[in-house]
């Protein structure tokens, strides 16, 4: 019998598969925030309203919710492996954000409806919808690839690091979306997102030599594992449970109060700080910035030191306080804003560090992936889709205080355009209950911690 190595017993090896898949979270998470910075351009130069802005960013979930997208990609992943499945994932992104592209450059959509709804804002929905398919798929994608290449290694790190470079995306994005738009048009962000989505396609490609090669030091094929297939009959089991459903519950909450939020954040930096358009992403990008440190120290602690229930809990304190402090009307000036996100930035790290992990100790392992499946499919009904629509129509309904016309240059060019001013102290109120009420489930996730016992505040070893 040959004694071949395993490739993924060399070290280079191993981060060197890790890096390139990075390459399809970090163009990935670029483009799923890209039109946070835009809003405003948005209104100003295509004359969407903040009701149509909240249709176009609540589609990301409309295929993995109504079509059951999400979890046809957990059963395609089992099925089809890590490779193919990770192949289409970077695929539908690519496709979803070179139509959205097409959807905001094009002039032959203007004065047009599709079913009551401005094609243009359809057909962008559209493209997110696709594209939101897409980032969910690589997602449950990346981190089985993780899990394949590091078992016995340092597994830990690498997830950490996956999640550090997809925020890197999110900074990139939210910093410099506006500026790319101001340069070249509100359509150039989705135009640099197609083109690093190919980029994604062809690292990914380089992946997948590497996990054949893979397959070929190890003599054997990526065959899925019968433990991680998705059953039908798991889903009873899990339902069943109340500590998922606390679980779940806090998830949708805490991410209802960071991903919407980030949505309308640098809007929010224009209309009540008074940030230039162009800059108006900087600030928001701190958020993403920080978790990029802060997330692998958090799960290290939680490795360490147990306190999952209770970082999980100090985390919802934290957003709540950030989204308060953000809420009050007469708090105007700009390092309020930066303290603020700063606050949020240690929350949404907190949470997601002791979140993601504690799923294994509430759920059995061989129901982990249609555990997953089912919290990713809540959260994208209500915080990916639910929540950002709200937000756009509650805008629209009880905040606006007026509209002007103002002269910007855009791409070198003087042109008019609309500026609409809205007052934003009810959507953070609304926050605010978000952050409140993960904060109770997190309480009671804590109690039920305590009555049932699954370890969450116990370090990674002590667990039963
Ligand atoms: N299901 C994803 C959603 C998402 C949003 N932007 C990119 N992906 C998720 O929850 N990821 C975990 C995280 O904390 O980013």
């Amino acid at each position: 019998m040959s004694q071949t190595t395993s490739l993924r017993e060399q070290k280079t090896v191993r981060w060197t598969a890790m890096a390139l898949v990075s390459m399809g979270m970090l163009c990935g998470y670029y483009v799923a925030d890209v039109a946070s910075p835009l809003k405003p351009l948005l209104e100003g130069q295509l004359g969407w309203t903040s009701t149509e802005y909240g249709f176009y960013t609540g589609a990301y979930g409309w295929f993995n919710v109504f079509l059951g997208m999400l979890v046809v990609g957990g059963i395609v992943l089992d099925r089809l492996g890590a490779r193919l499945t990770g192949f289409l994932a970077i695929a539908f992104m690519f496709l979803g954000t070179a139509a959205q592209w097409w959807a905001l450059a094009t002039t032959s959509l203007a004065g047009s409806q599709w079913l009551g709804v401005k094609a243009q804002v359809l057909m962008a929905a559209l493209g997110y919808a696709l594209f939101g398919v897409g980032i969910e798929w690589f997602g449950i994608t990346a981190t089985k690839i993780i899990v394949r290449w590091f078992k016995g290694h340092e597994m830990a790190l690498a997830m950490g690091l996956q999640v550090a470079v997809g925020r890197l995306g999110t900074a990139v994005a939210l910093g410099s979306g506006a500026a790319i738009a101001v340069a070249l048009s509100v359509a150039g962000p989705f135009m640099v997102g197609t083109l690093a989505l190919a980029f994604g396609l062809v690292a990914f490609l380089f992946f997948a030599s590497l996990d054949r090669r893979l397959d070929a030091s190890e003599r054997g094929s990526e065959s899925a594992n019968p433990e991680d297939q998705f059953r039908l009959s798991d889903i009873g089991g899990i339902l069943s449970d109340r500590g998922f459903w606390l679980l779940t519950g806090l998830c949708a909450l805490f991410y209802s109060a960071v991903f919407p939020f980030l949505k309308y954040a640098p809007d929010l930096m224009v209309q009540k700080f008074g940030i230039e358009e162009r800059l108006s992403g900087i600030i928001p990008s701190l958020l993403p910035f920080g978790t990029i440190l802060l997330t692998p120290f958090f799960g290290n602690l939680y490795d360490r030191k147990g306190k999952g229930a209770t970082i999980m809990l100090l985390g919802a304190l934290f957003i709540t306080g950030s989204h308060l402090l953000l809420a009050v009307p007469f708090l105007k000036f700009w390092p309020v804003a930066v303290v603020a996100v700063l606050l949020l930035g240690v929350g949404f790290s907190l949470v997601p560090s002791a979140m993601w992990p504690s799923v294994p100790k509430i759920v059995e392992e061989r129901r982990l992936g249609t555990a997953y499946a089912l919290i990713f499919f809540i959260q994208n009904l209500v915080a990916l889709m639910g929540v950002p629509y709200l937000i756009g129509w509650v805008l629209d309904r009880f905040c606006l205080r007026g509209k002007e016309t103002v002269t910007q240059e855009i791409a070198g060019k003087l042109e008019e355009i609309v500026r609409v001013h809205y007052d934003y102290t009810l959507p953070m109120l609304l926050f605010v209950l978000f952050g409140l009420l993960a904060v109770g489930f997190a309480l009671a996730m804590k109690a039920e911690d305590r009555r049932r016992g699954y370890g969450l505040e116990l370090p990674a070893g002590n667990v039963k």
